[in-house]
């Protein structure tokens, strides 16, 4: 078992990383439920494919879930799911020292998260993750939000959870297109900060998205890991620490919003697809070697994710995208800063990028590949 400590100020946690847990989860959640009959928001499919083993596991103790479902999909994290939760949660009479367990993916984390941020002034709340890109991602950190009509992740709060349970024996029933999606964000800490890393994946990626049990947890705990210790330097993304687990995303969320929110591109392909964008228009400033955006191109096509915005068969041309990005959280007196790479492992936050250059760099992949 991996047991990997988010160090905040008043507000440290544990994520625990490890097969089997759902069946532990009276020991391992149990002393966080202050009821014995406590709330739970799943995923619909997660629930339908795992709930049986969480409830087994913290029946010994009488303890049992009175579950509020959300459809699955990007939609979810919307206005009008977030009222519709939180109208639930009053009624089930949730306090503030009790804790909400939030079972699913990175969409059911988000929403609830956010839900449990605003609930009286906020609640506690645990993550129980149950994808890939839930388990080195989503539940780490305590970002929490909902999208709106203008764009990504555009309201909400930084909310941490008091635990994070990761049972790698979830991913088990994880669609491979998922797989891939979750594995767009392993990847990540490689390109961003861990070069010792990308060159483990180069080896090893294969068995992570084809669902090999050690690689997939040495995977899950490193990406923790970094995470973990990158939101303790910048809880609240002020110091620029933090931006850095944006990389890609200034590119993909602009993507994700041409594609309307929506299955056609999901979250951690588009965040590969920005990688790939990332690492090119570096080594188009001569911030690093085009055999090392090569890298990051081959590493991202390796994985079956998109490595090429032309394929998307996206309307938009590179000014539209730019437009999207206006939109940006980073967006700091009218400048947006870019998370770009001076080499594999070596993310840093530029703050002189000029948008109209961006606009004409995506217009030639638009066109070029
Ligand atoms: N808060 C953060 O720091 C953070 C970080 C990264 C991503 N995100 C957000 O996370 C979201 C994406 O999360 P996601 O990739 O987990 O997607 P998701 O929550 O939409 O889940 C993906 C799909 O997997 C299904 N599913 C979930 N668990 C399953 C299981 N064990 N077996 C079979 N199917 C299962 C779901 O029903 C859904 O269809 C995006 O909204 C993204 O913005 C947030
Ligand atoms: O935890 C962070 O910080 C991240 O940036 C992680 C990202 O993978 C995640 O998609 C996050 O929600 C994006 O943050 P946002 O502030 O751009 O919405
Ligand atoms: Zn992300």
């Amino acid at each position: 078992m991996a047991v990997i400590p988010v160090a905040l100020a008043g507000r440290s946690y544990d994520v625990i990383v490890d097969a089997n847990l759902l069946e532990q989860a009276d020991t391992i959640v149990g002393p966080f439920l202050r009821q014995r009959e406590f709330s739970l928001v799943a995923d619909r499919n997660a629930w339908a494919l795992h709930g049986a083993r969480l409830e087994a596991g913290l029946a010994a103790s009488g303890r049992s879930a009175a579950v509020y479902l959300v459809e699955p999909g990007e939609s979810s994290k919307s206005w009008d799911s977030l009222a519709r939760l939180t109208d639930w949660l009053l009624a089930q009479g949730v306090e503030r020292g009790d804790h909400v367990v939030a079972f699913g993916g990175g969409v059911v984390g988000d929403l609830t998260g956010f839900a449990c941020a605003i609930l009286k002034r906020g609640c506690g709340f645990v993550q129980v993750p149950t994808t890939l890109l839930a388990q080195v991602d989503s539940s780490v950190g305590g970002k929490t939000a909902i999208n709106t009509a203008a764009g990504k992740n555009l309201v909400g709060a930084f909310h941490q959870p008091s635990l994070v349970l990761a049972d790698l024996d979830t991913l088990r029933t994880l669609p491979p297109r998922e797989l891939r999606a979750g594995y767009a964000e392993v990847l990540k800490y490689g390109v961003l900060g861990d070069a010792a890393f990308f060159e483990w994946l180069a080896d090893n990626g294969g068995a992570v998205t084809g669902g090999d049990p050690s690689a997939t947890a040495h995977a899950v705990a490193t990406s923790v890991a970094a995470k973990a210790w990158i939101v303790a330097q910048d809880e609240r993304e002020t110091t620029g620490a933090r931006a850095l687990l944006n990389l890609g995303h200034t590119f993909g969320h602009a993507l994700e919003a041409e594609a309307g929110f929506s299955d056609r591109l999901l979250h951690g392909e588009a965040v590969a697809l920005g990688m790939v964008l990332a690492a090119r228009y570096s080594a188009r400033l001569g911030l690093m070697g085009d055999d090392e955006a090569e890298a990051v191109t081959a590493a991202v096509d390796a994985a079956g994710l998109p490595a090429e915005i032309a394929a998307l068969g996206l309307s938009a041309d590179g000014q539209r995208l730019v437009d999207h990005m206006r939109h940006d959280k980073k967006m700091e007196g009218g400048t947006l800063p870019f998370v770009l790479l001076r080499g594999i492992g070596q993310a840093f936050l530029a703050r002189d990028v000029a948008l109209a250059d961006v606009a004409a760099f995506l217009d030639e992949e638009l066109r070029a590949h």
